[in-house]
């Protein structure tokens, strides 16, 4: 403690014994009510991020929207003085809570000993009120003064209850936390709790762009900056337009110059040496502890050195939830990485190399694998793919055992048979089927003179289980089932996983055939020899395939079931950031559009992109198919026109199966066809995928064949689409293919209703009502748009539906009039059902119910709505022109119109109140 007298000479700065001022654009932070109004008040609320994290900010927001009594000291490096320290100590509690305060005099005149008896004072004349207080002291890793430190230790034992120390800090203060954290005495706020979540980040930048951001953009800012918000304002500052936003968010992966410039003024000079070198050789590392510290340091004792780092305040957060490992924040990295490919001092592949040996002595393959690569180190790479590379694969590890095998000469594959089951495994999974074929026969070719023959079938055997898998994708069902049968007879000697891929691969085949009980049975028995082998990859991908037959036999709540289940097993065995994952995520999503729940199917999709993210966006093909088919639903036409130029580049630049082609194009030509744009239709059916009938068998196949029907109605071809959906028909209801046989009703229905067979239209309408009550289908029916509307009131109006058929068309009117339509024009037709509604309805024009219109004029009315001219109504109705004049006269007549501009005022007025636009 100091001896010098505390009575110090001060002009004071308000400024600084104020609540700071708030932003333009404040954001409250409801979420920090929960840890700020607890009953019980604390005696430290410590609040530490890394700057510009909005600790001052959001702790002044909510105490001032709590409207809690507080008193504010905005620390600088000059209060490490304890005389000036205790002067704004005391002249804060002074102006804000305590006026009659004699410390600020006493320490004027006669001084005071030591800080302590400034605080004694202090607290023994503030006033015992219950109300709460808070006392801030912001920016305290400024403080360095033990004698400060100190002091504060000794008022945080002696607090009055209603007293609660806010301590704001970059680093954590030296204040014998851990003691106050065991009693349970203090609250913590953390960058964890700081960081914007999307939620806010979506507010936070609503507030402030221009132009509109998708979900999907804004999800991946937030985490590229890891909701650091002084990265948001930045971003939000820089970008003019979408484009540009994501160009920046994109960009950060790389560096951004602004970003660096702030670093380096908070590096600043204030590094020694060796903090310097420890944060260039740890920036390599995705995480770190004080074991691997000291390995790659060369230093033995990396506790202190970790310590030395910690106290700096930099980026350095959390990695575990036991406080032992740390690790960079990911725009810290991309700035030390790039300070690091700057300099001489440092060699990377060796601290790569040092980083392989370090990880593998802690046992983290993983890890040691990346370090490998990164070093290019065959040795290294075939060391940890010897010892782990089946671990990889049976976790579903594939990009990372892609980067191990691209890094390897040939010849070390080609003359190790896992390796090379490995590769091809790798190489199927990203649908180069070609490199699979040359891989396996290059090592046949090599190991033909080292191997025995009985070695020899042992290998056969389990290329065959990827052989088959490989017909399989090309579609060749049967030579994947011989091929298949082949390898689940051979015991797995290189890879423990073959026989279980090769009775998968019989699944799929089943499956895909149209065998749906026996490939259901078959992938059921898959998942139970996958779970006795912990190859969490198959126990995943297993029953992904039950759900995904489940929903072809239109068992939708079952195929919800299972997915749960892969849901609890991917939880039980940690397996959230696989890949795999994705799957599960994705087929969820098309669960959750089919039932309309579009916010669950939106998450869904964005965390598979989530998931996807570091394999590239070839891969979202899918989730952005999904998240289009969601913007549609919900009228957003420019973010849906996104999307599916997105898809259409990807779908040009690459090869997919048929499965996500054709889910692609179901979603491309339902945009196209509700912004009527016709000739995007006719080009497509010139390059569309071929369509067979006979093969028709499975999910991919039947929408292949709907898309073409779809696409040939949208142009007015109905007699070609005809017998295209009335054989897709047959095969689904022969196969039992109900979700697609409820689709091809739903299509059939809109088909005979364009041709004008009411009859036929309702009759498919109420076929498809019946099977939506086990496949609880929504999104199908809404993606006919209004003209639902239409044919459900006439099933309704006719009395050919009851029960649940009845109150499922009641619902789904009542969807179908919520949702917003892309295009501007009603393109409903005036039906019977529709007039009668429009009559019974008390808002109607008077005029309607007392010169009522006769069935043609109503059908007139409906044209010139819909644009046609004189000439146009008259081709359509099949009469002479003279005629349409005639009853447009007597049409003007009734309803007292003088011009055809009112006619399709009077129309729009009349639709609107029935689709609910
Ligand atoms: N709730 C909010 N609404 C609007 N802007 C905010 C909000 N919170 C923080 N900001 C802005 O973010 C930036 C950083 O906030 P702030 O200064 O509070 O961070 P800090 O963590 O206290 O930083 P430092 O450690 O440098 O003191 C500021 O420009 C601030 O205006």
């Amino acid at each position: 403690m100091t001896t010098t007298k505390l009575n110090p000479e001060l002009t004071f700065v308000d400024a600084k014994t104020t609540a700071p001022i708030a932003p333009v654009g404040l954001m409250a932070r409801e979420k920090f009510n929960d840890l700020l109004h607890i009953p019980e008040p604390v005696s430290l609320l410590l609040v530490t991020a890394p700057a510009g994290y909005g600790k001052t900010t959001s702790i002044a927001e909510r105490l001032d929207a709590l409207e809690a009594r507080t008193a504010w000291y905005r620390l600088e490096e000059s209060d490490n003085d304890p005389g000036r320290f205790a002067a704004y100590l005391a002249r804060t509690l002074n102006r804000s809570v305590a006026p009659e305060l004699s410390v600020p005099g006493r320490l004027r005149n006669a001084g005071y000993d030591s800080l302590e008896s400034v605080l004694s004072d202090l607290l023994g004349e503030l006033p015992q009120e219950e109300e709460p207080l808070y006392l801030v002291l912001d920016d305290y890793h400024l403080i360095s003064n033990p004698d400060i430190h100190q002091a504060m230790r000794f008022l945080l034992r002696h607090l009055p209850p209603h007293l609660t120390l806010v301590i704001i800090s970059r680093t954590m203060p030296p204040l014998g936390i851990a003691q106050l954290r065991m009693k349970g005495q203090m609250t913590e706020i953390t960058s964890k709790h700081l960081a914007l979540d999307a939620d806010e980040a979506q507010r936070y930048l609503e507030q402030r762009l221009p132009f509109e951001v998708s979900r999907e953009h804004i999800e991946r800012a937030v985490r590229r900056v890891e909701g650091w918000i002084s990265a948001l304002q930045l971003l939000s500052a820089s970008s003019h337009t979408s484009v540009e936003f994501s160009e920046f968010v994109d960009q950060l992966e790389l560096g951004n110059h602004h970003i660096f410039e702030y670093f380096d003024e908070l590096v600043g000079q204030s590094l020694t040496e060796q903090q310097r070198r420890f944060l260039l050789r740890t920036c390599i590392l995705d995480r770190f502890n004080a074991a691997m510290v000291m390995r790659v340091m060369d230093d033995n004792d990396g506790q202190s050195l970790l310590n030395s780092l910690l106290a700096m305040g930099l980026f350095i957060m959390p990695a575990d939830n036991g406080g032992l490992w740390f690790r960079y924040h990911q725009l810290f990295a991309v700035y030390l990485r790039h300070l690091l490919s700057c300099t001489t001092q440092e060699n990377q592949r060796s601290l790569h190399q040092r980083a392989t040996d370090a990880w593998l002595e802690l046992n983290h393959a993983e890890e040691a694998a990346r370090h490998a690569v990164a070093a290019a180190d065959p040795e290294r790479i075939r060391q940890v793919l010897d010892e782990h590379g089946r671990k990889f694969f049976t976790e579903g590890q594939f990009s990372l055992l892609q980067k191990c095998l691209d890094a390897l000469p040939q010849s070390f594959i080609s003359e190790n048979p896992t390796f090379t089951l490995l590769r091809a495994w790798v190489a199927q999974g990203q649908y180069k089927f070609d490199e699979v074929e040359d891989w396996l026969s290059a090592a046949e070719n090599h190991l033909k003179a080292t191997m025995s023959e009985e070695q020899q079938k042992a290998i056969h055997g389990e290329f065959s289980a990827i052989r088959a898998q490989v017909a399989m994708n090309y579609g060749n069902g049967n030579r994947a089932l011989a091929l298949a049968s082949e390898a689940v007879e051979q015991d797995a000697r290189y890879l423990p996983t073959s026989r279980v891929a090769a009775a998968s691969v019989m699944g799929e085949a089943l499956f895909v055939q149209g065998e749906l009980q026996d490939a259901l049975d078959r992938m059921e028995d898959t998942e139970h020899m996958a779970r006795s082998q912990y190859a969490h990859q198959n126990v995943i991908w297993a029953l992904c395939q039950q759900s995904e037959i489940s929903v072809a036999m239109g068992l939708l709540q079952k195929a919800y079931n299972i997915q749960e289940k892969a849901f609890r097993y991917a939880e039980e065995n940690r397996l959230n950031h696989l890949p795999i994952l994705e799957f599960l995520f994705r087929i969820r999503s098309q669960i959750m559009w089919e039932w309309h729940h579009l916010e669950s199917a939106e998450r869904c999709a964005l965390q598979g992109i989530e998931i996807l993210e570091a394999q590239g966006e070839r891969w979202f093909v899918q989730s952005y198919t999904t998240l289009a088919k969601i913007a549609q639903a919900r009228g957003r036409q420019s973010l849906c026109a996104d999307y599916i130029t997105k898809i259409q580049k990807m779908l040009a630049a690459g090869d997919y199966h048929l499965d996500w082609v054709a889910n692609a194009h179901a979603t491309m030509l339902s945009y196209w066809d509700a912004v009527r744009d016709q000739d995007a239709i006719q080009r497509w059916l010139t390059i569309a995928p071929a369509f067979e009938a006979a093969t028709a068998t499975n999910h991919f196949h039947q929408c292949n064949g709907r898309n073409r029907a779809r696409a040939l109605m949208s142009l007015g071809q109905l007699a070609q689409a005809e017998p295209i959906l009335q054989s897709l028909r047959e095969v689904a209801e022969r196969t039992g293919l109900k979700t697609d046989l409820n689709r091809n009703h739903i299509s059939m229905a809109l088909l005979y209703w364009q041709q004008e067979d009411r009859t036929q239209a309702l009759e498919h309408m109420k076929l498809a009502l019946e099977l939506a009550s086990t496949t609880g289908a929504v999104g199908s029916f809404l993606r006919l748009g209004k003209v639902l509307i239409v044919m459900l009131k006439a099933l309704i109006n006719d009395g050919l539906i009851e029960g649940m058929e009845l109150q499922r068309a009641e619902r789904l009117i009542q969807l179908a009039q919520q949702q917003r339509d892309f295009s501007r024009a009603i393109r409903i037709s005036l039906d019977e059902a529709i007039i009668q509604d429009i009559i019974d309805r008390p808002d109607v024009p008077e005029l309607i119910r007392t010169s009522p219109l006769t069935r043609r004029e109503w059908q007139i009315l409906s044209l010139i709505h819909a644009g046609l001219s004189n000439d146009q109504i008259a081709e359509h109705l099949k009469v002479a022109s003279t005629t349409v004049k005639t009853h447009i006269r007597s049409l003007y007549q009734k309803q007292n119109i003088s011009h055809r501009s009112e006619a399709i005022e009077l129309a729009r007025d009349l639709l609107s109140k029935i689709q609910g636009e």
